[in-house]
């Protein structure tokens, strides 16, 4: 069952009756069915994979340490998690107590410290990078070199160390990029995808994920509210029609287990997802909480859109409808372009983008919904 009621790339004639381009507050086209959400705890290809060595770049995250607490329910042999935080390394080691969990410290800026790292390790997830939009935005260099070199050093020490498959995390932030985060990781894509091309005998699968907001991520929109709220302040919003993809971390480790199980080289997976007008979300927070929220409008900030793509209309004319994935194969035309010019893509401009207005919309009730399934997010609330 797919996860959101967007199933395919839309015809513009019919999209263009159905969708209007900016949502009027107050009117939301809500659908009548949630999104099929995903189970915890379901890592099947390294369930498989038994007896694998396995390393998460930037593991002591959000999104590292879902990950790793997935892998440890399977037969994993072991687990490296590579960081630059040694204080975080040592509450995760204090944490998990597993010894088939080893630390390393380095930076995916050095390529030394990846090369060790990766040295007879069977599995690469790719989490570590710069995330935060406004601080790319004012020290650009330090995301090339962390989000762009940092990624070319773990694909180029995973294929000379023989890794079978590395799986890049991404962001839809990269589609059609306006902030120096997302351009960088659109090179991240670029550079992997360039790797695959250039490298048909490599021996490591080098694949790519891109998805959306996580939800009651730390330093996210979602803690924010609920911090102002308990506070007794005003939730404040940056444009109320602004809209975002809404997903969980579990969904984010299953997209990226989704990657693992199924890519060839070069490829890019993409997770359907519904989204929510921030005015929404913040209605549903406080209605989460029975809090009435008075809302201020406080500008739209540094490098921000506003909607979200997930998926260009040029992706997903060589894309794969895999239910609640979509699969984009790497674009294998080489520089000889003369021998293409007659075979121009015809569909491509029959479709429309993917992006966050014109995928599932949410209302408040539906919001809370996912909300209150979330762990991160009781916790934050404390029921
Ligand atoms: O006070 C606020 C803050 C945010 N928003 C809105 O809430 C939505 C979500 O905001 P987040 O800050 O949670 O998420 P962003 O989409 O802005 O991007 C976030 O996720 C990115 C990764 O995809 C980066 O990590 C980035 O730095 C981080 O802010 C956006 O529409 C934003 O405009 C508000 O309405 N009020």
């Amino acid at each position: 069952m797919s996860s959101a009621s967007w199933t395919g790339p839309v015809p513009r004639e019919e999209e263009s009756r159905t969708r209007p381009d900016v949502p009027r507050r107050g009117h939301l086209d809500c659908p009548r069915h949630l999104p099929s959400r995903g189970r915890a705890g379901t890592v099947h290809s390294l369930t498989a994979a038994n007896d694998a060595t396995v390393l998460v770049t930037g593991g002591t995250g959000s999104f590292g340490s879902t990950m790793i607490r997935q892998l440890l329910t399977s037969d994993v042999r072991e687990i490296r998690v590579f960081s630059r935080d040694e204080l975080k390394q040592d509450d995760m080691r204090r944490h998990l107590s597993d010894p088939r969990v080893r630390f390393y410290i380095g930076d995916v800026r050095d390529y030394g410290s990846v090369d060790r790292a990766t040295r007879g390790v069977d599995f690469v997830f790719h989490a570590a990078a710069l995330k935060q939009v406004p601080s790319c935005e004012f020290f650009p260099l330090e995301a090339v070199k962390t989000n762009i070199l940092g990624s070319s050093n773990v694909i180029e020490a995973s294929n000379a160390n023989g890794v079978r498959s590395l799986v890049c995390l991404g962001t839809d932030k990269a589609a059609y990029p306006v902030n120096a985060m997302g351009m960088s990781k659109a090179m991240m894509e670029k550079v992997a995808q360039a790797f695959a091309r250039n490298n048909p005998t490599a021996v490591t699968t080098v694949s790519t994920v891109r998805y959306g907001n996580v939800m009651a991520s730390r330093g996210s929109v979602i803690p924010l509210f609920v911090e102002q709220l308990k506070a007794g302040k005003p939730l404040t919003l940056t444009d109320p029609d602004m809209t975002r993809f809404l997903m969980s971390l579990d969904e984010a480790v299953q997209l990226v287990d989704h990657a693992f199980e199924h890519a060839q080289p070069g490829d890019l997976f993409i997770r359907k997802a519904p989204a929510s007008t921030v005015e929404v979300l913040a209605r549903a927070v406080g209605k989460a909480m029975g809090v009435e929220p008075k809302l201020e409008v406080i500008g739209t900030r540094h490098g921000e859109k506003l909607y979200e793509t997930l998926a260009t209309r040029e992706e997903l004319a060589r894309s794969e409808d895999q239910g609640d994935y979509f699969r984009v194969s790497v674009d294998a035309r080489d520089l000889n372009y003369g021998q293409f010019f007659d075979e121009g893509d015809e569909q491509e401009s029959t479709m429309d983008d993917y992006h966050s207005h014109n995928t599932e919309r949410l209302d408040v009730d539906q919001v809370v919904d996912v909300l209150m399934a979330l762990p991160a997010f009781r916790t934050l609330i404390g029921v």
